[in-house]
Formats: C-alpha cells, sequence, structure tokens
C-alpha cells in the first residue's frame, strides 16, 4: 500500500477523496497518493488566506521574522525525513537531498534577517514624505520538479516576512517533501497564512487565473511562463518568473584542465543535469580541447549511476517519463545528425529513468543539443579559438540565465563574464547561489529576481505617504 499524503489548507490537514499517485522515477513504482486538489477547494483556500492576510500583514516584522526561524528549526529537526522523500520522489542522490534540505534552513534564516526598506525626508516646504514598502496579499508560490523543496522555500520564505499570505503549489511529479513540510509547519503559523496544495494539471492554471491571488511567483519552463503571465494578465498579478536557461561556460586555455574537466562535469550533470543553471554549453579554446574532452570524458564514465538512496551514486534518473521522452528523443536527433558522441548515447532499458551521461563533440551551434535546452544528462562541447567569437557565439541564444568562464587571469574573466548576456556569471565557479544575492534571467529566462533584498521586495508594493 503506498502512502497518503495530506495537503494544508487554512490550518487544516485535508486528504481528499480524489488522489493523484507518485512515482519513484528509479523504479517507476507508485510511491504515495497526494490529494489532487479540486477548484472549490482552491477557493476556499483563497478566501481563508485573504481572510488571513488582514492579522498577518498587521503582525509585526520581527514577530513574523520569529515563525520563519521556527520553520527553519523545525525544517532542520525533520532534515533527514525530508532528504528521504525528496531522493524517492525527485530521484536525486541522497547527499544532494540533504544539500537542498539544509539549503531550505539556511534561506529561512537569511529573509528572516532582512528588513524592509524605509526612505524619510522632509522636503522645503517642510511635508514629510515617507516610501514604505506593504505586502500585497495572497501569493500563489509555483515550483517545479528539480528542486521542489528549495524552490518552494525560495517563494514562501520572503512573502512571508514581507508580510503575504501564501500557497505553495508544487509540481504533480515531486510534491511529497513540500506536502510534509505542510505539515511541518501547520501549527507555526495562524490558520491560512501558509497553505500547500497538491494537485494536477489543471491547478496551476486556476491558481493563476483566481482574481484573489495578488501574486505568482512561478518557476518552471519558459513555455509555461509565458501561461503563467497571459493568464495574469486580465487581473494584472504582480508576478516573478524564473524559466529555462542555456548557460555557457567559457574555458579559457591558461586554466588547469584536468581541475575544470571534474569541475565542469559536476557543473553539467548534477542533478543529472536537471538545473536551470546547469553548464549547457562548453565552450572550450582549440588548444586544450582534445586535453579537456578527455578529462571530461573521464569524469562521466567514472560516475557512479543508480537510485539517490544507494551508496556512493553520483547520478540518479531523469525525474520523469515526459522529461526521459525528450532527452531520449534529442539524443537520437543529435545521433541522426550525424554528430559524433564521446561518451554515452546509448539509453539502458528500463525499469527506472536512466540515461548516462552523454557528451557530444563539437557540433554546429545550430544543432539542437546546442540551441535548445536538453535539462538532462547530455551536454555538447565547443571548440572556439578568440574571444570576441566566444562572447558571440555565448550570447547568440534566447536565454539569459547564468553562465561561467574559467581562467588563471581573473581580471580576464571578470572581463569576459561581464559581456555576457546572463543574470548570474560565475568566474572559476558554477552553481553558486546565495540568499543574499538576487538571481534574476534576463531573455526569455524570466522576469523579475529571487533572493537578495531585490527578491524580497518583488513581494511587496510601494506605498508612499506624504504629510
Ligand atoms: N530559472 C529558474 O530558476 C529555474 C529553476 C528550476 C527550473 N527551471 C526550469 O523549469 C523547467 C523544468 O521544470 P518543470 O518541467 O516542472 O516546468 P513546468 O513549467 O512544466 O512546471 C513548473 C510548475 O508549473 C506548473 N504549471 C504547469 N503548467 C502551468 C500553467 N499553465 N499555469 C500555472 N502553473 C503551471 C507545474 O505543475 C509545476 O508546478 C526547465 O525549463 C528549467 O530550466 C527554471
Ligand atoms: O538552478 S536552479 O534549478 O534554479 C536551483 C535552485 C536551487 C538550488 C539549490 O537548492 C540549486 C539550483
Amino acid at each position: 500500500m503506498s502512502e497518503k499524503f495530506k495537503l494544508l489548507s487554512n490550518g487544516r490537514l485535508l486528504a481528499l477523496p480524489a488522489t493523484l499517485a507518485v512515482l519513484d522515477p528509479a523504479t517507476e513504482q507508485v510511491i504515495a497518493e497526494v490529494p489532487d486538489c479540486t477548484a472549490e477547494l482552491l477557493d476556499t483556500t483563497v478566501r481563508a488566506a485573504q481572510a488571513a492576510f488582514a492579522g498577518w500583514s498587521t503582525t509585526p516584522l520581527p514577530d513574523r521574522a520569529a515563525r520563519l526561524q521556527a520553520l527553519a528549526r523545525r525544517i532542520g529537526e525533520h532534515a533527514d525525513e525530508l532528504a528521504a522523500l525528496l531522493t524517492r520522489e525527485q530521484g536525486k542522490p541522497l547527499a544532494m537531498a540533504r544539500a537542498e534540505v539544509l539549503g531550505c534552513v539556511h534561506w529561512c534564516r537569511s529573509f528572516a534577517a532582512m528588513a524592509l526598506p524605509v526612505a524619510e525626508r522632509t522636503d522645503a516646504a517642510g511635508i514629510r514624505w515617507v516610501t514604505q514598502r506593504v505586502p500585497l496579499g495572497v501569493v500563489a508560490a509555483i515550483a517545479p520538479w528539480n528542486f521542489p523543496l528549495s524552490l518552494a522555500v525560495w517563494k514562501l520564505a520572503p512573502a512571508l516576512l514581507a508580510g503575504n499570505t501564501v500557497i505553495v503549489k508544487p509540481s504533480p511529479f515531486t510534491p511529497l517533501a513540500t506536502l510534509r513540510l505542510g505539515e511541518l509547519a501547520a501549527d507555526l503559523f495562524p490558520p491560512g497564512v501558509l497553505n500547500v496544495l497538491s494537485g494536477g494539471d489543471a491547478l496551476g492554471p486556476m491558481l493563476t487565473a483566481h482574481p484573489g491571488i495578488a501574486k505568482v511567483a512561478f518557476t518552471g519552463s519558459t513555455a509555461t511562463g509565458r501561461r503563467v503571465m497571459a493568464s495574469a494578465a486580465p487581473t494584472l498579478k504582480h508576478l516573478t518568473l524564473e524559466l529555462g536557461g542555456n548557460d555557457a561556460a567559457i574555458v579559457m586555455p591558461d586554466v588547469d584542465v584536468a581541475k575544470v574537466a571534474r569541475r565542469l562535469f559536476m557543473g553539467a550533470f548534477l542533478n543529472s543535469g536537471q538545473v536551470c543553471i546547469a553548464a549547457k554549453r562548453i565552450f572550450v579554446h582549440d588548444s586544450i580541447y582534445a586535453a579537456f574532452a578527455a578529462a571530461f570524458v573521464a569524469a562521466a564514465r567514472a560516475a557512479p549511476m543508480g537510485p539517490g538512496h544507494q551508496e556512493g551514486v553520483l547520478l540518479g534518473p531523469v525525474q520523469n517519463r515526459p522529461q526521459y521522452e525528450r532527452v531520449k528523443d534529442l539524443i537520437a536527433a543529435t545521433r541522426d545528425a550525424g554528430h559524433r558522441f564521446l561518451t554515452g548515447g546509448e539509453v539502458p532499458e528500463g525499469p527506472g529513468y536512466f540515461i548516462p551521461p552523454t557528451v557530444v563533440d563539437n557540433p554546429p551551434d545550430d544543432a539542437r543539443v546546442v540551441v535548445e535546452e536538453p535539462f538532462g544528462p547530455i551536454v555538447p562541447l565547443l571548440r572556439f579559438s578568440d574571444v570576441d567569437e566566444v562572447v558571440r557565439r555565448a550570447n547568440d541564444s534566447e536565454f539569459g540565465l547564468g553562465g561561467s568562464v574559467w581562467s588563471a587571469d581573473v581580471g580576464r574573466a571578470r572581463a569576459i563574464a561581464g559581456r555576457l548576456q546572463a543574470g548570474t556569471v560565475w568566474i572559476n565557479n558554477v552553481h553558486l547561489l546565495d540568499p543574499q544575492s538576487p538571481f534574476a534571467g534576463r531573455k526569455q529566462s524570466g522576469i523579475g529576481a529571487e533572493n537578495g533584498i531585490e527578491g524580497l521586495l518583488e513581494f511587496t508594493a510601494i506605498q508612499t505617504l506624504v504629510g
């Protein structure tokens, strides 16, 4: 019998007659049933969150911060349990699931230490002008399946601190750890302040179209982001969109080749490539291309793949069947186009959505594997010979999420980094994110920012008091 989970609505933990099955991507077996939220329950929950807004938005900020600190403690006390759930539903190795959970603790604590700015001045006529930040109302926090818990916490923590009430909607593929978070948080907030609703494909559109929602904080694909924006338009909802990416990594000729190849292997294949800021186009200088490719392929062949709970595993399965089919199709298209695999390219029979790390040897810039965001364990290595050329090619993408530059000459690397059309560019690093610094996509990678004071302010409106 699979385990049954409850959702959190208006302070109550509810099981519903209609449920959705959740699979373990390593086995394709059903591991749990979760409630399939109805339009009626969504409506009831939105109304409860609107009613709770009056009390929560006027609760002093230090008291709201204290509740967030309590949530951080509660998550930390249940870190092992939450990590085990994440591994079962998402597929990622247990150590990485644990890092995700501990990241949630850190994010809650960091937001709890932030304050909302107030600007005050008196003009020549003696009139006082005060500009303050006020909460918006009910926030819909919509998360994807790659980092289900952290990308929910990135939204709920700043939203709650700013005085909003929140409805979290996890992906139907990975609702378990988030529903458990709801259970753990149920007694920490007044009823209606924090709600967690699971449901099928209909729930997201119902939430973004609901007139009672003041803001949508969304992480997911660019295609869905466009639909979310359209659905928010009739009621002019505030919006943050964190969308897809196709990050370039630029490897200059003066690097320690073996070291950078190992780092970029994880940069590309962490979470089996299902990271929006994964290195997805690795540009390597012509003079070191052969040595880099050999070291990169050696790292790929040495990486243990298997179920996330198995000791020593570095690469888990792809998270769900549609994504597995998309990546397999991209591998087939890459082969059919005549591009060469340096390793991988063969997908074993299931059960489980396992795809060995696949490295493509210098395909042309218009190859699908270069242009599209694979969001799976396949990456192209691309030769370059000139800095202006590589900057142009790196920027030749509809996406603008992240990127990285690798060089022994940090000054030169920073100068190249500044020329990349991306929201975050790492120098001799990759994947480093911090709650104190904004994370924002450019071009088709998103609108607005998460994290940092900029991310916090996205959960507020500006109010100027005059006189
Ligand atoms: N920029 C970032 O911060 C970031 C982080 C992680 C993932 N991503 C992107 O997310 C994608 C993979 O995640 P995914 O497949 O879960 O994305 P997705 O867009 O399919 O789904 C994301 C969430 O939106 C919900 N949803 C789906 N259709 C909706 C609609 N019409 N209205 C409202 N909600 C809807 C889903 O149920 C899920 O909860 C990749 O493109 C990846 O790059 C971006
Ligand atoms: O790159 S993302 O997929 O947005 C992402 C989000 C969170 C974390 C940390 O848990 C890592 C990557």
